[in-house]
């Protein structure tokens, strides 16, 4: 196959899998970051890129957002929400994470594809990426991309869909966001 066909077919395996996220959970991330006093974001490998790509929009939007494990990230509170995505949900890292965080009394939401996962057990918000985890074999769904690839870009893409319900929200341009934007690079 030639690789523009190939990324056709990805682009037909997104749309498949996003149609089937849930609107209602979406809208209750949207409410979870709007109401939390900071955000935290956490994702190992591919996902936790994802989450990073999260962050720095909403860094864009002026909220105060953090990635966990970086330098200059402080302590979590009950006031914060956690964000983690772990297409597996049972990333070893990310489940002490997230127990931490509801034992500090914070909320925790988890994109996943397997909301009865540990992490999805633990999370008072789970949005369901019905796609593949990187070590899914029988799972009934199907890709042509390795591991949890299609699992990764559809949260790329569902928090950028995010951002945008979030800009009508907050009354936010791009170039509004633009004022934010990193100017040493
Ligand atoms: O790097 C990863 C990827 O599966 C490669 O396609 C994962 O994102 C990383 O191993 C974390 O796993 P999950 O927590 O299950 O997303």
């Amino acid at each position: 196959m030639q690789i523009t066909q190939y990324t056709n077919e990805v682009i037909k395996e997104l749309n498949r899998t996003v149609s089937l996220i849930s609107e209602e959970s979406a809208e209750k991330l949207v409410e979870h970051i709007l109401q939390a006093e900071r955000i935290f974001v956490a994702g190992a490998g591919r996902s936790g890129l994802m989450m990073k790509a999260f962050a720095m929009r909403m860094m864009h939007m002026g909220l105060q957002v953090y990635v966990v494990g970086e330098s200059v990230t402080p302590g979590l509170s009950k006031e914060d929400l956690l964000i983690i995505g772990s297409g597996s949900g049972e990333t070893k890292s990310l489940l002490a994470m997230a127990a931490k965080a509801a034992s500090l009394g914070a909320a925790v939401a988890i994109t996943t594809v397997i909301p009865d996962s540990s992490i999805g057990r633990l999370a008072d918000l789970v949005i369901q990426i019905p796609a593949l985890s990187k070590d899914t074999t029988d799972s009934g769904l199907t890709s042509i991309q390795p591991m949890g690839s299609l699992f990764e870009q559809s949260i790329l893409l569902l928090f950028d869909s995010i951002i945008l319900q979030m800009m009508i929200r907050l009354d936010l341009d791009s170039s509004a966001m633009f004022g934010n934007h990193a100017n040493l690079e």
